[in-house]
């Protein structure tokens, strides 16, 4: 009977009629977001999903499901059918309501739907209508991939030959996660200067409108330099793991052209820090100077290029690479540079004097980070790290001996946690190690009448040039400093250079 006064039509249209007349009443407003907007996914939901998992408070009664995605070192919490949460964004009130219901029948589609059609419902007063569509759901949007950056363990990406997607499907870079434990906490050096570089990576992170207000590519680039084993590698991990970005480590010699390197430069993504080791074994400046100017033999172990590009090129490592100086500065500084945003550049060296100065002119590397031997400061970091132990719980005489020692030592980093891993549980017998070490290479140098000691020196010009700031580091600067540090070729090829 109830079906004949009030058959399925008439019922349908009483209850769209009272959810009209429910609206005009109400004070609220409702926002559907499903998983699959037609056939695409919808990556709105997704985004919620991820964003209320960690942001919004659960209200009491709330069953939750929780997850560990693959590669992820976090829990989230998922949502199940009618699970309810309440938001707050700039005072005003979201709610929302996760609703999964079973899909009826798999509708003629090229693409598998889901055997369940999951969405939210946002409600929200009328009044902040404009507020959530402006703002809201563009912040939902960044903070979830913030979270998902920070869940995912970071990813190590190296480049196999060519920048393109081969024959076979293989995409020019291949990632493994990277889960390097260095830190800014763990990483020995001076505090002073530790603190201005993480101090100077969050004002790059948290910069967006300072540098689209200026105009500037959000980019940065840092050159690390000093002798091998001071943490040079160490310090990118702690980079990555500071800002949560993932890792490009660009092998040169993998790359046969300056066209390939723009190809994998655009096949990298946003909010990652690109690297290349050893830029002085990569790029063989020395001798394309030489050749450019059709004078002088090939004298270091470089396989050279054969072909040279412009006359601003270097021929990379490799054996037919044909990637130039400009190709390379092109990757940092060239419009190629800016196709993404959020992007890191680091080269490091153990050799700074065979840089090209165009490498480090104003602009190139933003700022020039010199990772030293080991001292007093930086040792206090390895003892807490790795013994456990502060410098004041050591005798004043052995505090005075090791401040002593350690500079004309000339330990790297490196080579001072060797001696002190070894007894790691046995405090004092680590720290008479380390006296040991240090004794015996000051000896060692002693014979050798110093003489690395005047590459420090050297080292200390070079740090005092390169650390001003980067404005003020001029070719001729650069030029002079290098003048001096080896007298007989590279004063010669640097004059060459300026003639
Ligand atoms: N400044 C440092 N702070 C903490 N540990 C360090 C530091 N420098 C070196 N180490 C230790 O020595 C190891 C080797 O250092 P790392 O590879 O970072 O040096 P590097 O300067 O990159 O050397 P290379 O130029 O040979 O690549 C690290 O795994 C770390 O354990």
């Amino acid at each position: 009977l109830l079906h004949t006064i009030f058959p399925p039509e008439l019922r349908f249209a009483l209850l769209k009629l009272f959810n009209r007349v429910f609206n005009c009443f109400s004070s609220y407003c409702y926002f559907d977001i499903t998983e699959i907007d037609g056939v695409n996914t919808n990556e709105l939901y997704n985004a919620v999903q991820l964003y209320l998992s960690s942001s919004a408070s659960i209200t009491s009664g709330t069953r939750l499901s929780l997850t560990r995605a693959l590669n992820s070192s976090a829990f989230t919490f998922g949502l199940s059918n009618n699970d309810r949460l309440v938001d707050e964004f700039r005072g005003a009130t979201a709610f929302w309501e996760h609703c999964v219901m079973q899909r009826q029948s798999q509708s003629l589609s090229w693409r598998f739907l889901p055997e369940e059609k999951r969405g939210f419902t946002l409600r929200i007063k009328k009044k902040h209508k404009s507020l959530i569509l402006d703002s809201y759901l563009n912040h939902i949007m960044s903070r979830a991939e913030e979270i998902r950056r920070r869940n995912q363990d970071r990813l190590l990406y190296t480049n196999s030959r060519g920048g393109s997607i081969d024959s076979r499907g293989h995409h020019p870079w291949e990632s493994v996660p990277f889960k390097h434990p260095s830190t800014f906490d763990t990483l020995a050096m001076d505090p002073v200067k530790k603190a201005e570089i993480m101090a100077d990576l969050g004002e790059f992170a948290t910069g967006q409108s300072f540098y689209q207000k200026t105009g500037r590519a959000w980019k940065r680039g840092y050159l690390l330099y000093g002798p091998p084993g001071t943490g040079k590698s160490s310090m990118i991990a702690a980079m990555s793991n500071f800002l949560g970005y993932d890792v490009y480590d660009l092998e040169l010699s993998e790359v046969s052209s300056n066209s390939e390197l723009r190809k994998l430069l655009m096949k990298t993504s946003s909010k990652s820090i690109i690297v290349i080791e050893d830029i002085d074994c990569s790029i063989n400046l020395a001798n394309r100077r030489k050749k450019s100017m059709g004078i002088g033999r090939f004298e270091s172990g470089f396989n050279n290029a054969d072909v040279l590009g412009d006359g601003d090129g270097g021929g990379a490592g490799g054996g037919n690479s044909t990637i130039t100086l400009s190709g390379l500065l092109n990757f940092t500084d060239g419009l190629w540079s800016c196709c993404g945003s959020e992007r890191i550049f680091v080269f490091t060296t153990n050799h700074i004097d065979k840089l090209d100065p165009a490498l480090l002119r104003s602009g190139r590397m933003d700022m020039h980070i010199f990772m030293s031997y080991c001292s007093v400061a930086a040792l206090e970091i390895l003892l807490t790290n790795y013994l456990g132990l502060e410098m004041s719980e050591l005798d004043d005489e052995l505090v005075s001996e090791i401040e002593d020692l350690i500079d004309k030592a000339e330990m790297t980093p490196a080579d001072v946690s060797e001696v002190l891993i070894k007894n790691r549980r046995k405090k004092g017998r680590a720290v008479a190690d380390l006296l040991d070490a240090l004794r015996g290479r000051v000896e060692k140098r002693k014979g050798e009448g110093f003489k690395e000691k005047n590459n420090g020196d050297v080292e200390e010009q070079e740090k005092r040039a390169l650390e001003m700031p980067v404005g003020d580091c001029d070719s001729d600067h650069v030029l002079e400093k290098f003048g001096k540090k080896d007298e007989s070729n590279q004063v010669e090829e640097f004059n060459l250079m300026t003639s």
